[in-house]
């Protein structure tokens, strides 16, 4: 929960999403909740299908009629669920904006750059083609093209992905939205590429204040961006925390065996040659069942008959603070950069983050508007010998 003064910027609350078709049902989301504050960036991580974009499609209002949405999402005070279309148009590109992974499908290919972000302006803000066209080049100008103004007289053919993908986020900033979710957009990029689209985010929640929640398998990029995290797994949330204790304390299991599976240079070597990678076992569950017990027990390595009886609800866990477990966070966070790699190879040398020079430290970062929460009975050990007991965790 919100702990901090002002309202959250976009407030997710037991969001489901449920698709039926003819011949099954999928309960794609499963009771998620999330806020995110203004200038602050959320990252959503997690296995391929564990419901990360249904949740944002379902947040923008954009899901097909075989889904039906529970829950509550509130936009600045006003509930989306529930609203009805013309409201939601409203809403969208003015106060919450998505981008897409792939600019060509989004971008129509007939229609020059300049008119298609000035025809956002127009249609929002009822200003003249003249004002639009003149705003539009200076929204390219904001999102790192060069030349705007000549730019803005090509089509897409014309530029190349990573110039298309500031065009799709100058698109969605056009209205200075209070909320922008995007959903893998460095995904098809390549990682210099990527690294500009990254600033240009970043640029944003420091300039505007906008709240971001960006979508992503890349977990350099979220140690990179990202504030706070939230880990989803067969549409459940199941871990949320901020950025540095996420990756040097993950909590819930299926955070840790997910981070695992990251190839570290140098960490073979370093661990003796037992550093592998570590494979999560067994499979994703179907989403065509929506069991009322933890859905990552039948991989997990601390379950006991407990986890398959009750569902763990997402609850606050006592930080982390002594000095060494401070250290070992650090290390957590120093071993991803941008690319999900260290810079350079491992010990006996620490590699340091991409980009350390310019960004603060991780001790330095705003402080969480939400504690460290998992849902596991059985949150994972921060040293092995301290294994937590329930009652032992700090509930809030
Ligand atoms: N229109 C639909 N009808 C039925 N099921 C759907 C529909 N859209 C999505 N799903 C299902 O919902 C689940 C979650 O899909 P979603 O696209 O959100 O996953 P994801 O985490 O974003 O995956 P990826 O990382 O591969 O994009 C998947 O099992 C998917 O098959």
């Amino acid at each position: 929960m919100t702990t901090s003064a002002a309202p959250p910027a976009l407030s997710v609350r037991d969001l489901s999403v449920v698709f039926r078709t003819p011949t099954r049902v999928v309960h794609a989301v499963d009771g998620l909740s999330y806020d995110i504050a203004a200038g602050e960036v959320l990252a959503v991580v997690g296995e391929s299908g564990c419901g990360k974009s249904v949740t944002s499609t379902a947040v923008m209002g954009l899901l097909p009629p075989t889904a039906s949405v529970g829950g509550s999402v509130r936009l600045g005070g006003r509930e989306l669920v529930g609203a009805d279309e013309s409201e939601l148009r409203d809403v969208r590109g003015r106060e919450i904006a998505m981008i897409f992974q792939e600019p060509m499908t989004s971008l129509n290919p007939v229609l020059t750059i300049g008119r298609q972000v000035g025809e956002v302006l127009r249609r929002h803000q009822g200003i003249g083609r003249r004002e639009a066209r003149e705003r539009a080049v200076d929204l390219l100008d904001l999102v790192g093209i060069p030349a705007p103004a000549q730019r803005a007289r090509d089509y897409p053919h014309q530029l190349s992905g990573g110039m298309r993908q500031r065009v799709m986020i100058a698109i969605a900033i056009a209205c200075d939205p209070a909320v922008l979710i995007a959903d893998e957009p460095t995904t098809a990029l390549d990682v210099t590429v990527q690294a500009g689209i990254l600033e240009v985010l970043q640029s944003l929640r420091e300039r505007l204040g906008t709240a971001i929640v960006l979508i992503t398998h890349d977990l350099g990029v979220v140690a990179d961006t990202a504030d706070r995290v939230l880990v989803m797994y067969a549409g459940r949330g199941v871990e949320q925390a901020p950025v540095d204790e996420l990756f040097g304390a993950p909590r819930h299991p299926y955070t840790r065996g997910l981070l695992g599976a990251v190839p570290v240079p140098g960490r073979r070597r370093a661990e003796g040659g037992r550093g592998r990678l570590q494979e999560i076992p067994g499979l994703v569950p179907s989403l065509t069942e929506q069991p009322d017990h933890c859905t990552f027990q039948p991989r997990c390595s601390y379950a006991d008959e407990r986890c398959g009886e009750q569902r763990p609800p997402l609850r606050a866990l006592r930080a982390p603070r002594a000095p060494r477990e401070r250290d070992e966070r650090r290390e957590g966070y120093e071993r991803y950069g941008r690319t999900g790699q260290p810079e350079r190879s491992g010990p006996p040398e620490r590699p340091e983050p991409h980009g350390q020079s310019e960004r603060p430290e991780p001790s330095e970062r705003p402080e969480p508007h939400e504690p460290h929460e998992a849902a596991c009975w059985y949150p994972v050990p921060i040293h092995p010998e301290h294994r937590e007991r329930p009652e032992e965790e700090a509930a809030s």
